[in-house]
């Protein structure tokens, strides 16, 4: 019997919206099925893959450039290759889009995928459901991510009140009245969604309409001059230091960030007695989270960051991270501030 075809989910939303979270949660969870995953970077360092779970059993990571902007499918077709090899017994593969990514793009790709033993499998949009407005109101191309989506994960609804979560939800459903709108928080989505019923794509009438997309993708090609792109309007700043971070300087900076600056993550050495565990950190507009975990063996004890905005101006931003480089000796008291922003996972 011919071994079925793996199904290639795609996991898309905008910056921040939880999709990390989501492919945390899949890779955690114990449903005996094998994810291959791929991660789309935006930036020139790799924060999301080092974010995702260790225990993923394969790993493809682009950051040098937006995937959905990618020249032809070769490029996607390499890397499924490489996770659909029948020695690496991979049951499912999830791509996580950058977070700027135009799932349309992405779609097309793997559907014009020629490796015979991937499927396509669906595209699930995740909405932070208490960004959603404001997002929307900047980027009303984001409306037509939802339109297209299988599944929508509305998360982040821990964030808001049941009241403010109603119109939310039914503004989706307005946008997309054919698909799941799944209310969540933290991506806890249940797996069996995602592998079942959105991964059996090929056994009726997709609800993307996949004519139109390759009858578009026939006429434009890989073409991504025909219409705005959301990364056209953002850029990203890195920032790496080896020398441990001042606490306080770094949560004066959060709390009032640049101009322009929407989501900031990465990884903090504080390098205090008693703290100098990895600090995670994460801003999406003005909310702050950090996180603490023990170091990756042969990660180096260092702060690298990645910023996403619009406007930025690259060298100011330095030059603040630089002032937040510790110049003294600090006591555990100077850690009080960032506590006020741990959340323990
Ligand atoms: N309160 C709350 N925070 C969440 C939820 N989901 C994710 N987060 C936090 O939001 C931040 C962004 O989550 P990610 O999962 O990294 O989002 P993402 O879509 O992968 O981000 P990009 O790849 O940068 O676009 C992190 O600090 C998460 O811990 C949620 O449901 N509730």
């Amino acid at each position: 019997m011919a071994k079925r075809r793996i199904p290639v989910i795609l996991v898309a939303g905008f910056l921040g919206s939880g999709k990390t979270s989501l492919l945390n949660h899949l890779l955690r969870g114990r449903h005996g099925v094998r994810i291959g995953v791929i991660v789309n970077d935006f930036g020139s360092v790799n924060i999301d893959s080092m974010m995702v779970a260790g225990q993923v059993d394969s790993t493809v990571s682009l950051s040098n450039g937006c995937l959905c902007c990618a020249v032809d499918v070769s490029e996607m077709d390499a890397m499924l290759d490489r996770l659909a090899h029948p020695r690496s017994d991979i049951d499912v593969i999830v791509v996580e889009a950058s977070g700027l990514a135009e799932p349309r793009n992405m779609v097309r790709l793997i559907l014009g995928s020629e490796n015979p033993r991937i499927g396509y499998g669906g595209l699930v949009v995740l909405v932070d459901a208490a960004e959603f407005e404001d997002t929307r109101t900047r980027h009303p191309e984001l409306d037509l991510h939802v339109r297209m989506a299988d599944l929508v994960v509305l998360n982040k609804t821990d964030r808001v009140s049941p009241s403010e979560l109603q119109p939310i939800c039914t503004r989706v459903e307005a946008l997309n009245a054919r698909s799941p709108v799944l209310p969540t928080a933290h991506g806890r989505v249940d797996p069996r969604l995602l592998f079942d019923e959105v991964a059996r794509a090929d056994d009726g009438p997709r609800q993307l309409s996949l004519d139109e997309l390759l009858a578009e993708s026939h006429d434009h090609g890989h073409d991504c001059g025909d219409h705005a792109h959301l990364h056209d309007h953002y850029e990203s700043v890195t920032f790496a230091s080896a020398r441990p971070m001042d606490p306080r300087a770094l949560v004066d900076f959060l709390e009032d960030p640049p101009p322009g600056l929407y989501r900031l993550k990465g990884f903090v050495y504080f390098g205090i007695p008693g703290h100098t565990l990895r600090y995670t950190v994460q801003t999406v507009g003005s909310h702050i989270r950090f996180e603490t975990a023990a170091w990756r063996r042969g990660q180096s004890r260092a702060t690298e960051l990645v910023l996403i905005g619009s406007g930025l101006d690259a060298d100011d931003l330095r030059r603040r991270l630089d002032d937040c480089v510790r110049e003294h000796e600090s006591g555990a008291e100077a850690m009080t501030g960032v506590h006020r922003y741990v959340v323990e996972n």
